[in-house]
């Protein structure tokens, strides 16, 4: 469905897209993952036409996306990141306003708008106007815009920074219900707990490219961390770090403040393995946790660095 093929985008000397490549098929929420910075939103106004490139090209519907290309535009719908309502108009008047946009029929547009008005919550405050609602309801607001129409494909610009937990839940609710109705999602987010719980399908960007993409489950087969253990308020020796170093299936650790947090690939019995030689060490220790792969953790070991850096 949508197709990017070696895009490069350069602002003067600083290259924003490096050879970027996606496929995002139909039926797909797609998350593009990555830290503030590595080109996301430059990739979205690429795709929308709404910024010129430099090299490559972009298909949409299995047509080139241009800027006069009404066609393809029409089946888009698109929440950016930052909201772009009328002051003047009602909750019901902007959803109204740019839902004709797309569709002049005013019975079918009615129904549409009481649509996207149920869907996002907002039946509670469809006569007041923006500037009456909070940061959360705004954004839902800006939701409600993008979507009335039900575009085939809808394009998100993190809908969810600076959302109070409450709403952000409605939100990432009602991505999944557009879904399920039918329209294809491209969702961009630093979030990756978000991302997770959404997409079908995840492209993690540094730089302006892809570093990696698949399921979630195939990006963390891709790396070596299969549990991370931390231990808080526990006491150790220079000899007791190289014992755990040395215990199987250890690959990494960290030791700062009382804190230890073990890396080890994917294999049983990791913790009680360690607490067994803690045990037998009489080493006391506070609280103990053990996780399974993040999406950070992809991140942290291809790039070397945080997710949230
Ligand atoms: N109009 C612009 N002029 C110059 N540099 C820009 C412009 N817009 C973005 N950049 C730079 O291009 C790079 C990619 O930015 P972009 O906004 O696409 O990243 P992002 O992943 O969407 O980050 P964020 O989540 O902060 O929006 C960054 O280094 C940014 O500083």
């Amino acid at each position: 469905m949508v197709q990017i093929e070696n895009l490069v985008k350069r602002y003067g000397n600083l290259v924003a897209l490096d050879h970027l490549n996606l496929s995002i098929s139909e039926g797909e929420v797609f998350g593009l993952l990555g830290p503030n910075g590595s080109g996301k939103t430059t990739a979205i106004n690429c795709m929308l036409s709404l910024l010129k490139y430099d090299k490559g090209s972009i298909h949409i519907f299995g047509e080139e996306m241009r800027p006069d290309n009404y066609k393809v535009k029409q089946q888009i719908g698109i929440v950016l990141q930052n909201v772009a309502v009328f002051d003047e108009l009602t909750v019901y008047e902007n959803i109204d306003y740019f839902c004709g946009l797309y569709v002049p029929d005013k019975r079918k547009r009615k129904e549409l708008v009481e649509e996207a008005i149920t869907f996002t919550d907002l039946n509670d405050y469809r006569k007041m106007r923006p500037k009456k609602l909070s940061g959360g309801l705004l954004r839902r607001l800006n939701i409600a815009c993008g979507i009335a129409h039900k575009p085939r494909l809808i394009i998100m610009d993190e809908p969810t920074v600076a959302v109070d937990p409450q709403s952000r839940n409605k939100i990432l609710e009602g991505i999944q219900k557009l879904n399920e109705q039918g329209s294809t999602i491209i969702y961009t987010s630093h979030y990756m707990e978000e991302v997770e719980q959404i997409c079908t399908r995840i492209a993690i960007m540094d730089h302006g490219h892809v570093i990696a993409s698949g399921t979630k489950e195939e990006l963390k087969k891709m790396i070596k961390t299969g549990e991370t253990i931390t231990i808080e308020a526990i006491p150790l020796t220079s000899e007791n770090l190289a014992d755990i170093r040395a215990l199987p299936h250890v690959f990494d650790l960290h030791y700062e403040e009382q804190i230890l947090t073990v890396r080890c690939t994917g294999a049983r019995h990791n913790l009680i393995r360690l607490l067994n030689y803690l045990q037998n060490q009489d080493i006391s220790f506070g609280q103990v946790s053990s996780e399974l792969p993040t999406l950070n953790d992809v991140f942290l070991e291809i790039t070397g660095k945080q997710l949230r850096d």
